[in-house]
């Protein structure tokens, strides 16, 4: 091999389940003033872009894969982006894969392993997992990719910290070091923290790894073996995604399928609507919405708003003024399961002013 390590471009994966805080981490990531340029590569669970639009920066450039989950197909698709970007050497200093929150950071790590050009020329620097203090200890129950994330992590923060009592978050933080041990353990609150203990860590660790998961470096596009669940027969990630990658309703092989709806609309939304729909509706089903966002136009409003919720935890804000000329669609994802996809349609439509 020609190059030196140190030659090789750092790659950083950013993991955590829905609504963790991984997009604000990347944002405080991609807006300190570092002086250093990335390539951010995000991946979505659903059709609609909405995660590439909530990345601040116009200086990065935003490579997207929506095609659901970083598996077997999509795994060729992040090898060609990041081909791409290698041709292009020199324009970047690192690169910052965020993934869905519903993808087990296994095939993505790997793919800095198996591919021979990608290993040539990147090194995997760290998995940085982003843990919902509010929810982890739910999700550890219901959903192994929760658990692969915490299991995958050399940099772990336990966000939210807000929005629990101490005695809570001690004891998620214990769950956490139940799983990874060895892990660094950083309590953050909107994914604060010092991007010099996020970046060059030089922290992955795959002997580590290979401990979890002996397949790991097993070129089998993806039939790498969980020791906590079923994995789909298709892939590793755990989600049966049928033929089409672009169809509503990405379906969980595991305990309930998990869905992704979205909707868009060219009228206008009257927030005097919006606002008591939405409030109304994940009171009433936050339990199985697990993941809400949209970026909305409001009638007579001259900004994009961004809607976001965490099961019934709503947020939202304005983001920035429509530009001239860009069409103001309101788009909205809800990922759940058991979600009534009609009804959150001709709801969502309502709202129109
Ligand atoms: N209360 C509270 N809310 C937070 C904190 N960190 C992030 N949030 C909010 O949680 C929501 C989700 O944050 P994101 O950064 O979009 O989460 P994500 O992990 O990128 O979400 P997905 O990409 O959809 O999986 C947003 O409304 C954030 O403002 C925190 O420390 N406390």
């Amino acid at each position: 091999m020609a190059e030196t390590s140190s030659a090789k471009i750092p790659v950083t994966v950013l993991t955590g389940y829905l609504g963790a805080g991984k997009t604000t981490l990347l944002n405080r990531i991609l807006s300190e003033p570092h002086g250093k340029k990335f390539a951010v590569i995000v991946n979505e669970f659903g059709e609609i872009g909405i995660d590439n639009d909530l990345v601040v920066g116009a200086d990065e450039e935003v490579f997207e894969m929506n095609n659901g989950c970083i598996c077997c197909t999509v795994r060729g698709d992040l090898i060609r982006i990041i081909d791409g970007l290698l041709r292009r050497k020199g324009q970047f200093d690192g690169i910052i894969v965020e993934t869905t929150g519903l993808a087990d950071p296994a095939p993505v790590a790997q793919t800095f392993f198996v591919d021979e050009e990608v290993q040539a020329k990147t090194k995997l620097d760290a998995v940085v997992t982003v843990a919902d203090a509010k929810w982890l200890s739910d999700r550890l129950k219901d959903a192994p990719e929760a658990k692969n994330q915490v299991a995958f992590a050399d940099v772990i923060l336990l966000n939210k910290t807000d929005l629990v009592s101490a005695e809570e978050l001690a004891e998620v933080e214990a769950r956490i070091r139940g799983i990874n041990p060895y892990a660094k353990l950083h309590r953050t609150q909107k994914s604060a923290i010092d991007v010099s203990k996020v970046l060059n860590q030089g922290a992955f660790d795959l002997d580590r790894i290979l401990e979890i998961e002996p397949a790991f470096l097993e070129e089998d596009e993806g039939h790498h073996h969980h020791h906590d669940h079923e994995h789909g027969p298709d892939c590793g990630c755990g989600h049966d995604h049928g033929h089409d990658h672009h169809h509503h309703g990405l379906k969980a092989v595991h305990d309930a399928e998990m869905q992704s709806f979205s909707f868009s609309t060219e009228k206008p939304l009257d927030p005097d609507k919006f606002f008591p729909w939405v409030q109304d509706l994940v009171a009433k089903e936050g339990p199985s919405i697990l993941r809400s966002k949209g970026i909305l136009a409001f009638k007579d409003d001259p900004d994009r708003f961004v809607f976001q919720g965490v099961h019934m935890i709503l947020d939202g804000d304005h983001q920035r003024p429509w530009k001239d000329g860009e069409k103001k669609v309101s788009r909205i994802v809800f990922i759940g399961r058991k979600l009534d996809a009609k009804a959150l349609e001709a709801g969502f439509l309502s709202c129109a002013a």
